[in-house]
């Protein structure tokens, strides 16, 4: 049987992830959405077919899964406003970051199943990476729900503690961004020395594109396949001391701590919330 889905809140990740689902073959008559929005309603029932809908409690009444996608903020004041349609054959899974799974069943006041995610935007192409941990409420087969929907839109990780979450965001949620500001670099330098936008985009993001499908799909450690490009005395090498000199590794490792720990600060001031 195709469940009902209800996307609480469409913006960014929502449509990533609805988007790959219609791309999959999933039947846009068993995906809702739900908007403030009259536009945006109007937009994404007519782009994608899916019935967009005005209030959240109608959307939860009817769906087998909902799956929340308001802002970490939003999501105390959304969950408790639609709290009383809640069934307890439902599936709750959300997106949000730094939300844990105990504010979330404090929030939706039932013993329902409930899983956390923490998926990517490449979702929308099918190459999404998503972290996953589920609730003691949620049965094998919900999970095994679960893993599919996020197959059909890339891959996914169950982690078994929560904790790890928090790595997840850093490593992969947030981390398209961290390619897209070293593109932008990349690209802002080929200008500098000619190089049109379009040409200079086309070479940096396939060789970005290039490079991660060698991780992926070459059985070689990272370290060797950046030493089969790095010819002594060549090319390769200048570029690599250039970043060694501005200790690449504290510059990268600040950056994903910083996320992780703004992470970690959004779940304390939840769980607070609930108390
Ligand atoms: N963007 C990303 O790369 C990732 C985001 N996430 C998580 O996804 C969640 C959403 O982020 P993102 O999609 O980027 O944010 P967006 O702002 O793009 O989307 C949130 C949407 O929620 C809607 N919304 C707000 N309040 C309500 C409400 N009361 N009822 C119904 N809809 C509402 C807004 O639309 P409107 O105002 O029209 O109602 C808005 O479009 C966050 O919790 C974030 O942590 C997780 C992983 C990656
Ligand atoms: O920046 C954010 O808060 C969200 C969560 C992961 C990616 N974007």
């Amino acid at each position: 049987m195709t469940l009902s889905i209800a996307f609480i809140g469409v913006g960014n990740m929502a449509r990533s992830i609805f988007s790959g689902l219609l791309a999959s073959g999933y039947p846009a008559e068993k995906i809702m959405g739900t908007s403030r929005t009259p536009e945006k309603r109007e937009y994404y029932q007519q782009q994608y077919g899916i019935s967009m809908l005005a209030e959240n409690e109608q959307a939860v009444s009817q769906a087998d899964v909902v799956v929340l996608c308001v802002k970490p903020a939003q999501m105390q004041a959304v969950v408790e406003e639609f709290a009383d349609y809640v069934r307890d054959d439902q599936l709750f899974l959300s997106v949000a970051a730094g939300v844990e799974l105990d504010a979330l069943e404090h929030w939706l006041a039932k013993p329902v199943a409930v899983v956390r995610s923490m998926p990517n935007t490449p979702s929308q192409l099918g190459v999404g990476m998503t972290g996953l941990i589920a609730n003691k409420h949620t049965n094998a087969s919900q999970k095994e729900w679960v893993t599919e929907l996020f197959a059909s839109v890339g891959s996914s990780v169950w982690v078994d503690d929560e904790v790890h979450m928090h790595t997840v965001t850093g490593l992969s949620g947030s981390a398209p961004a961290y390619f897209f500001r070293f593109l932008e670099a990349m690209i802002k330098s080929a200008k500098e020395q000619g190089l049109d936008e379009e040409t200079s985009r086309k070479l940096a993001s396939q060789a970005m594109l290039g490079a991660a499908r060698m991780v992926i799909e070459l059985d070689e450690p990272i370290d060797q396949l950046r030493k089969n490009i790095t010819s002594p005395k060549g090319t390769t090498e200048q570029a690599l001391l250039s970043f060694e000199a501005a200790n690449i590794d504290k510059v990268v490792g600040d950056a994903v701590f910083a996320c992780v720990e703004r992470s970690k600060e959004l779940a304390k001031a939840f769980s607070a919330q609930k108390d």
